[in-house]
């Protein structure tokens, strides 16, 4: 409940493979006054991803695939390295989701996963929060190809990196992508692979 909101109404803008609305409200300010504004919100679910990490070979595994937002900001080329991710299907649970991602984007088979943080991917925009896991992984959890899946047009390579080369990634800006800086860093400060 929020008290300085009321007279909530939503526009639908585009209805495609995701959902756009203006969702237009009255809004108190803290002088008391009232306005009505209105923000665009783009709704294309939840998502969940993973950073998988070797303690042994203080590795991980991360993904490279084009991404057109990234291109279309002037990501010279438009691919993008990040950890595993997908989005959360209705009936699906984050871990369901993750677990089933992780097999079909890198091709390996984990059964747990830990979930470590939650995160807006970007609150005044999207309505998408992330669910951000961790876990251990060696080879002989690596079961399949991985790639992503030719249904859906997916062409993901995939990187198994030392973890102090990653961290440099991110220094020099090769990494820039939000949920594998939150992922990295929380490997970093928790020490899982030291
Ligand atoms: N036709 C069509 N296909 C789309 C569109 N947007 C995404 N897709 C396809 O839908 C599939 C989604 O793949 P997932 O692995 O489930 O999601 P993701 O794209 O990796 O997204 C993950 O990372 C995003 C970026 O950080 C997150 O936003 C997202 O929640 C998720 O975690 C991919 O095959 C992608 O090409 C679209 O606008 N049109
Ligand atoms: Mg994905």
């Amino acid at each position: 409940m929020n008290n300085n909101l009321k007279n909530i109404t939503k526009t639908n803008l585009s209805n495609d493979w995701a959902k756009l609305d203006r969702i237009d409200y009255d809004y108190q300010f803290e002088n008391g006054e009232w306005k009505r504004l209105s923000r665009e919100c783009y709704n294309r679910g939840n998502g969940a991803a993973i950073l998988l990490y070797n303690p042994e070979k203080r590795t991980v595994i991360l993904t490279k695939q084009f991404r057109m937002p990234a291109y279309e900001n002037n990501n010279t080329d438009g691919m993008s390295i990040e950890a595993c991710a997908g989005a959360i299907d209705n009936n699906d649970s984050a871990l369901e989701t993750i677990i089933r991602e992780t097999e079909e984007e890198v091709g390996y088979k984990i059964n747990d996963a830990e979930q470590v943080l939650t995160a807006y991917t970007s609150p005044g925009a999207l309505t998408e929060k992330m669910f951000l896991f961790v876990a251990a992984y060696n080879e002989n959890m690596k079961i399949a190809k991985g790639g992503g899946l030719d249904s859906e047009d997916e062409e993901i390579d995939i990187l198994e990196l030392p973890f102090s080369k990653v961290i440099e990634m991110i220094t020099n800006e090769e990494i820039i992508d939000a949920k594998t800086i939150m992922l990295v860093q929380y490997a970093q400060i928790n020490k899982l692979l030291e």
